[in-house]
């Protein structure tokens, strides 16, 4: 294999150093380990790192860390790669830690409801993991992500207007500065619910897109798993009906555990991919979980909201595995999406809107992506006013790449005038830097700019990401 030639002769000596940390095998620049490495999910493009080193454990990572430091070389902590906003590729040489090799679940406090997890465990791992306990961790991007790049990118999915997002579901987390510093932001070995001791330093982890530091354990809560669970879809006369059922279901404080919208592209695409047979319209997929007689309870009052929105009859997935096929299709909606169209790649936007402000935005996005004449299926969580505009393009055709960020930019920036955020699960990356300036304001940027300069003072956790140059 050719080994990666650096321009820099420290690349080379720092090479020795991670060798001689990790061992051999593990600190690798093969044209493949560097490829493997220089992308995510998304159409995000950038460079390879030059090295990519696997640690074993948290003192490995430490060791990795200052070695890193003290040569002045650029870190990318590396999860499952399923990210959609470009956070693991290499804007400048680099070194890419992948973190897969510390797999190891342990503490489970079954009487608790809480568990630690290092950064190779996966939601559905985990889940496989306790699945004899009753208890299951509900946190889904659909994608089998890593439970710590879920922190590092302040991820949500299907089942966040019930059991709420990442943010909702972490006790305390084990962090690695870019000195190598070794701390845990809660405090070692503390796993209660509530805490006022100090500052939030978990919260300021989550959704850092490793700019502040590695997330090498999670202690993470889980919940009891419902008695009951009934899974539907009922389809709309307009974009409109459907998304004022969610928000009254909402309104009714109605403990629904899914509540997905999907327009008629997406439907349509997720028909053709996953081979359902759902009528072309706006659609609702829903969950609802608790006893039976509770669930049920829910079902009528749903019923009844949607039937006066003009919505059909509920179809039941009846079975386990029609309903998880149905959950599949929703997972898969991004690349059934792309099967539209294939050969292109996917842009998704990502914004969140209080929930009363979701027609006005939806109607907007749809509106701006006529305007630039760019194929879109749109998918949301719109229990928590979130939604993806996916915004299908070639590549090569550089009028049409031009006109689809127009088009996300427009969207993000609708969004922050009506009062939400240009991202709601995916994060900052390396598209929404100028977007962040315009959500939060100068001064707001300027102290989280003073927040990263304390950990982080050589600016070399994942540069480039994230937060923009001031
Ligand atoms: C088909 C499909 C569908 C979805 C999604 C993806 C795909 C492919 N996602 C996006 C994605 O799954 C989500 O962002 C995950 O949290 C990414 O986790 P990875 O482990 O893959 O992180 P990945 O390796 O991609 O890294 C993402 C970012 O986190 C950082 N990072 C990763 N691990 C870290 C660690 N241990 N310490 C510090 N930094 C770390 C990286 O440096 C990078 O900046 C999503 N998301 C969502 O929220 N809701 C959704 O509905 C979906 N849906
Ligand atoms: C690309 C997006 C549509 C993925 C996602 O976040 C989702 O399916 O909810
Ligand atoms: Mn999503």
């Amino acid at each position: 294999f050719k080994r990666y030639k650096s321009i820099s002769p420290s690349i080379d000596k720092l090479h020795s150093e991670l060798s001689a940390i990790v061992g051999k095998k593990n600190a690798v620049s093969s044209l493949a380990a560097r490829e493997h490495h220089n992308h995510d999910e998304s159409h995000h493009t950038g460079g390879s790192p030059a090295i990519v080193v696997w640690p074993n454990s948290v003192q490995e990572v430490s060791e990795v860390a200052r070695a890193c430091y003290l040569n002045s070389v650029p870190m990318i902590p590396f999860g499952t790669g399923t990210g959609l906003e470009g956070g693991v590729i290499p804007k400048t040489e680099s070194v890419t830690v992948n973190l897969t090799n510390m797999d190891a679940i342990s503490d489970l406090n079954i009487e608790d409801f809480d568990v630690r997890v290092q950064p190779g465990v996966t939601r559905k791992a985990l889940n496989r993991e306790i699945r004899n306990t009753g208890l299951w961790f509900p946190v889904d991007p659909g994608a089998d992500a890593s439970i710590c790049g879920m922190v590092a990118t302040g991820a949500s999915g299907t089942n966040a207007v019930r059991y709420g997002t990442i943010k909702h579901n972490v006790l305390n987390l084990e962090v690695v500065l870019a000195d190598g510093t070794i701390l845990n932001t809660g405090g070692s070995k503390r796993r209660c619910r509530k805490s006022s001791a100090g500052y939030n330093l978990t919260e300021l982890f989550i959704g850092s897109e490793g700019t502040l530091g590695f997330i090498t354990s999670a202690t993470v809560r889980l919940h009891g798993m419902p008695e009951s669970t009934l899974s539907a879809v009922c389809s709309f006369p307009s974009v409109q009906d459907a998304v004022n059922t969610s928000i009254q279901v909402l309104q009714y404080s109605i403990p629904i555990a899914r509540i997905e919208f999907l327009d008629n592209v997406a439907i349509k695409a997720v028909n053709n991919f996953s081979k359902l047979e759902n009528k072309i319209a706006p659609t609702l997929f829903l969950e609802f979980h608790g006893s039976e007689a509770g669930a049920k309870e829910q079902v009528n009052q749903v019923a009844e909201i949607a039937a006066a929105n003009g919505g059909t009859q509920f179809k039941w997935a009846e079975t386990v595995e029609e309903r998880s096929k149905l959950w599949q299709a929703r997972h898969d909606t991004f690349y059934a999406l792309l099967a539209l169209k294939p050969g292109n790649k996917g842009y998704s936007t990502d914004v969140c809107v209080p929930i009363s402000q979701l027609p006005a935005a939806i109607e907007h996005s749809l509106s701006i992506v006529e305007k630039y004449g760019i194929l879109c299926g749109i998918a949301g969580h719109v229990g928590d006013g979130n939604y993806h505009c996916l915004l299908m393009l070639d590549s090569d055709n550089e009028s049409e790449v031009l006109r689809a960020k127009m088009a996300a930019e427009e969207i993000g920036r609708k969004a922050i005038f009506l009062g939400g955020s240009c991202t709601g699960e995916h994060g900052i990356g390396i598209g929404k830097r100028e977007l962040l300036k315009e959500e939060v304001g100068l001064e707001t940027l300027n102290v989280m700019k003073g927040i990263k300069n304390v950990l982080d003072p050589r600016n070399l956790m994942n540069p480039f990401k994230g937060l923009p140059e001031i």
